[in-house]
């Protein structure tokens, strides 16, 4: 897995130091990094390409994957430093792109070209992939369902009116191959999964289908993993007693895991388009940090007839790597208002009607499957589609039965209290005022401070905490401990960043308690592990604590209502962390985060940073930073460019309201 931090930042200036020409001018203007220069450098000289702009044109197509992109938008590129020299041919981009694709480079099928975008061959193909899995899936029929046993199971399982768009969702899910299930936190997301699976379930059972459903649960990272275990245990608690009987207790896994993964193999997966996922229903979760590559992998491993909910956030910071795949999909399978909705409370119960073309359920949906409203459960004639809006595939006869591609929002909050809830909605919104407002209205679970001064009591305090429990040998006590507050930076490094606070931590520890805090290891040193060893069963962004039992040192980390626990000698790749970035708490939450904003130049001070630093906080968030710097950063989207959601419109029907 790629290094989790790996955004450039102002602080990662690198020099290319054979670079020449224009490329060694756009890497001293830090317009391009060292990679870019090197893999446009080898190209230029393979392909005897002499012309600057097109060989430009090729580092910038590595930047853009570098950056998060799946492609390089050439008509946006200027823009990354309008002061740089840039060849006067660039400045008409149309004709700069008609001249790349003229070039060997696009001829070689080395970078290819489509929607106005600029592609490295690899990415290409992943995009041209995800959508074809995608399209094959739902050009298949449609699921067999049972109405009577569902209309009945949806009345059962999601009786109470506030739960009209987990209904909805769980509806979509029995009815579709693919199905979207997105929503901010504590929008009931695990709970609408376990109840899915129990609809599914008894489903299979209806069907006469021998065996139980299998199914798997999965997640980018070791850590999200974790999380979706034990939120995903309590989900299935919480359902009435006939349906946790048919529900299993899975058990999440990570995407590579399932995958089997295996780095020394030469197919880096076991399981691929020859070798298939044997289960009836995979549910990704946390989806908006997956990759397109691993999106990719995973549609091309499963079976046409499994099952896929596909389940995240997709307003929270997409991928370490290239792809805001989740995004995408709800952009490109979501026909309609899906994204546009901004009230978090229910859906008002007439808006169904009000807004058919609108509804909060984004369903690719052809329409000929029964009805879709709430309560709506029987199978209805077409001209019953209720809330989803009657929509026709065109060149599909009426009467075929239709694949249905769905995207559904969960919009209610069951778990923040009210402010946090709010806040999290207006930052999502791009509401600076209204974040302003929640942020220095005086709740406490709110608030915005202009320095970090305040601060030092609470961290220290913190860290003695870990300490006690630490010495006490008591590692499920020292977890809590450390879960109980974080401190969540942008950067790494820098004046504001992730190594800068550790050090202000470890130096006011020093000042307080009479200890080595600067030895490798010593007890009540918050861990982070930076990459994965599947050895030793550790994973990058696995969080722990150094602990002292009968004399020894050894390391405790999480693994949800488990621990794992390891002789400090044995590990390798760990940081402190007294704090950490944004990036690497994505998929975890703490009662109390504190988010140390970036400086006002930083270009990772972003809309989607501060959604998902906020939104890592259960009970408490306290910002540091300026309302200019929350201003200009909800004023900032973090782009990526990717073809993936034209090609999803491009390469499905293209639906029309019906009458
Ligand atoms: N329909 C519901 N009725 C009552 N409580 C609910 C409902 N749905 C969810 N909750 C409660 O809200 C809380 C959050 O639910 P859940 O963990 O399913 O949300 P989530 O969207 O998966 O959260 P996260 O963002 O942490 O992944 C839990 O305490 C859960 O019991």
């Amino acid at each position: 897995m790629a290094d989790l931090d790996r955004t450039p930042g102002p602080y990662d200036r690198q020099t290319a130091r054979r670079a020449e020409g224009i490329l060694a001018e756009a890497n001293a203007a830090q317009v391009l990094g060292v990679a870019d220069v090197h893999v446009a450098a080898r190209l230029a000289r393979l392909l005897d390409i002499r012309d600057p702009a097109i060989t430009l044109a090729a580092a910038l197509a590595v930047r853009a994957v570098r950056t998060g992109s799946v492609a390089c938008d050439l008509t946006t590129v200027h823009a990354l430093d309008p002061e740089f020299a840039w060849p006067p041919t660039t400045a008409d981009a149309a004709a700069w792109l008609a001249a790349v694709e003229a070039s060997p480079l696009v001829a070689q099928r080395i970078l290819r070209s489509e929607f106005g975008l600029l592609y490295l061959d690899r990415y290409w193909e992943q995009e041209v992939a995800v959508a074809e899995s995608l399209r094959q899936r739902a050009a298949l029929p449609p699921p067999q369902v049972d109405d009577a046993t569902l209309a009945a199971a949806l009345d059962r399982l999601f009786p109470d009116p506030r739960d009209a768009d987990q209904r909805r969702a769980g509806e979509l899910a029995v009815r579709s191959r693919t199905t979207i299930i997105t929503g901010g936190p504590g929008t009931g997301k695990t709970t609408t999964v376990a109840r899915v699976l129990a609809l599914l379930a008894e489903q299979h059972t209806a069907a006469g289908a021998s065996g139980d459903l299998r199914v798997a649960l999965v997640a980018p990272t070791a850590k999200a993993a974790n999380r979706l275990g034990g939120a995903f245990v309590t989900a299935r608690e919480a359902l009435p007693a006939a349906d946790r009987a048919r529900v299993a207790d899975a058990g999440a896994t990570t995407l590579h895991r399932l995958l089997g993964w295996n780095p020394t193999a030469r197919s880096r997966f076991r399981h691929n388009r020859d070798n298939r996922l044997p289960h009836d229903v995979v549910v990704l979760d946390e989806a908006s940090m997956v990759s397109l590559t691993l999106m990719a992998r995973l549609l091309e491993a499963l079976r046409p007839s499994t099952r896929l909910l596909v389940v995240g956030d997709p307003d929270q910071l997409a991928s370490v790597e290239a792809g805001a795949v989740l995004a995408d999909l709800v952009a490109g399978l979501g026909a309609d208002g899906a994204q546009e909705h901004s009230d978090a409370g229910p859906a008002p119960a007439d808006e169904a009607s009000a807004a058919a073309p609108r509804s909060t359920i984004g369903a690719r949906h052809p329409g000929a499957g029964p009805a879709l409203a709430d309560g709506a459960s029987a199978a209805p004639s077409p001209s019953q589609d209720g809330d989803v809006g009657p929509t026709v595939i065109e060149d599909v006869p009426a009467a075929a039965p239709r694949p249905v591609q769905s995207v559904a929002r969960l919009r209610h909050t069951y778990r923040f209290g009210g402010t946090i809830g709010e806040l999290a909605e207006a930052i999502r919104a791009g509401d600076a005022a209204a974040t302003l407002r929640l942020l220095t209205g005086g709740a406490p679970e709110a608030t915005l401070i202009p320095d970090a001064e305040p601060r030092k009591a609470l961290l220290v305090a913190s860290a003695l905490t870990l300490r006690e429990r630490a010495l006490d040998g008591d590692a499920r006590g020292a977890l809590d401990a450390l879960a109980h507050h974080r401190l969540l930076c942008a950067h790494r490094t820098g004046p504001v960043g992730v190594t800068h606070w550790n050090r202000l931590v470890t130096q006011w520890l020093s000042e307080r308690v009479d200890d080595n805090f600067w030895a490798a290891y010593y007890p009540g040193r918050p861990l982070l592990v930076t990459t994965n060893d599947y050895g030793m069963d550790l994973f990058n962004g696995d969080t722990g604590v150094v602990l002292r039992r009968d004399g020894r040192l050894i390391a405790a980390f999480d693994r949800g209502t488990q621990t794992r626990q390891i002789a400090v000698a044995r590990l390798s790749d760990v940081e402190t962390m007294y704090a950490a970035t944004v990036h690497k708490s994505q998929g975890s939450q703490a009662e109390h985060v504190t988010v140390v904003l970036p400086e006002m130049d930083s270009p990772l001070l972003t809309r989607e940073l501060i959604y998902t630093a906020v939104t890592r906080a259960q009970r408490e968030v306290t910002v540091i930073g300026t309302p200019a710097a929350i201003v200009e950063g909800l004023a900032r989207r973090s782009v990526r460019a990717s073809g993936l959601r034209q090609r999803l419109t491009q390469d499905f029907p293209t639906l029309s309201p019906q009458g």
